[in-house]
């Protein structure tokens, strides 16, 4: 058996649209053990959330069109089960979801101690009174100052980091297994930013939290995760280790991903690559590989032979024509489209990146 807490395997996930069906989430494979931080990243609309929603039954019901596939949650499926099971046995006390937006997901008219007390009531049964006990320690725990004073204010009385930690303090409040978190930092200063990540680090050590972070920063992703999985078009093209998986990317769109992160100690003029083109319709994907208009080492059999994601060593990678290292020539450099003064650059000459 698994020793995964969650392992999702083939999730499929199309929607009905006016245009059409959009297959959004495609044969999508990821697994989560104890303590291990596992990244999902990719451009804007590759699936990402909807995935990641998708384990707790998120997503919306009316429009589903196709869902297959299997979320076993320790070993159990959860994938389609009933909304009261849910509710009650899954989200918050064994998998809870940090989103991005905390102002979304807090109440404004509810005070910050009976959002925090009420999920511990209803999930861990017990009384008011220990439920503000621990939502003081909780409060504490993420770095709110004088916790005990601030559980009867509103969220409008916190900064926008302050009700992310609270969001946090919400999620963690039931003791959970598995931690979602759908872009958590994206809205705040890198100060922040960097506090609530390290939050997360801690947990996972003091408590084997294993989060799914969520994000279409590389460096992030980089940094934080032990695994990553990237996505496209709503499949996952590579996955592996996180720091070997940027050294040594296999796919072409990691490497052009990696390509055009910009880094700290860039020197003055460094060119940064843009990955030409946009990503297909999802209610028109193409036969064979989603990725090869943009692909600059496309051959015939990429556009009718669609690449399975294949094991490869450590590695899964779903690519009829691997990436090596310096591939890639100046020839796919669109540099007008990013805001860096550019040198002059002869046609073909190797790009400085770092
Ligand atoms: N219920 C739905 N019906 C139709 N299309 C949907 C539905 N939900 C999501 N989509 C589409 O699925 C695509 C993937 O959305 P998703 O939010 O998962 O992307 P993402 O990778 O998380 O991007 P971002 O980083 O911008 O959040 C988008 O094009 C979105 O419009």
């Amino acid at each position: 058996m698994s020793t995964n807490l969650l392992d999702i395997e083939d999730l499929t996930l199309h929607f009905d649209t006016p245009h059409g069906v959009a297959e959004v989430v495609n044969g999508v494979n990821l697994s989560l053990a104890p303590g291990q931080v596992h990244g999902l990243v990719g451009e804007s609309g590759s699936g990402k959330s909807v995935t990641a929603r998708t384990v707790l039954g998120l997503h919306p019901e009316r429009n589903i069109h196709r869902r297959t596939g299997s979320i076993r949650y320790r070993g159990k499926e959860i994938l389609g089960a009933p909304e009261d099971t849910l509710r009650s046995e899954i989200r918050g006390n064994e998998i809870s979801m940090v989103f991005q937006d905390p102002m979304t997901a807090l109440s404004p008219v509810m005070k910050v101690g009976q959002q925090l007390a009420l999920p511990m009531m209803q999930h861990l049964g017990i009384s008011k009174s220990d439920a503000r006990k621990r939502a003081v320690e909780l409060l504490d725990q993420v770095g709110i100052p004088r916790p005990k004073e601030r559980l009867d204010e509103y969220p409008l009385h916190f900064s926008g980091g302050q009700r992310q930690r609270i969001m946090i303090a919400i999620a963690l409040s039931c003791d959970p297994q598995v931690l979602i978190a759908d872009e958590p930092t994206t809205a705040l200063d890198v100060t922040v930013q960097a506090q609530i990540l390290d939050l997360f680090d801690q947990l996972r050590v003091d408590r084997e939290l294993a989060i799914l972070l969520v994000s279409h920063d590389l460096s992030l992703i980089a940094e934080r995760c032990d695994r990553v999985s990237v996505m496209y078009a709503g499949r996952i093209v590579e996955s592996g280790d996180a720091r070997e998986i940027f050294v040594s990317p296999s796919h072409h769109y990691t490497a052009m991903l990696e390509e055009a992160r910009p880094l700290l100690d860039n020197p003055p003029h460094t060119v940064l690559r843009t990955i030409l083109g946009r990503p297909p319709q999802l209610y028109a994907l193409p036969k064979g590989c989603s990725f090869a208009s943009r692909c600059p080492a496309k051959q015939d059999d990429c556009e009718h032979v669609r690449p399975e994601l294949i094991l490869r060593g450590d590695r899964r990678l779903a690519c009829h024509h691997p990436y090596t290292a310096g591939q890639h020539t100046v020839s796919e450099l669109d540099a007008g489209a990013i805001d860096i003064p550019v040198p002059e650059l002869a046609q073909h000459e190797e790009v400085p990146h770092e």
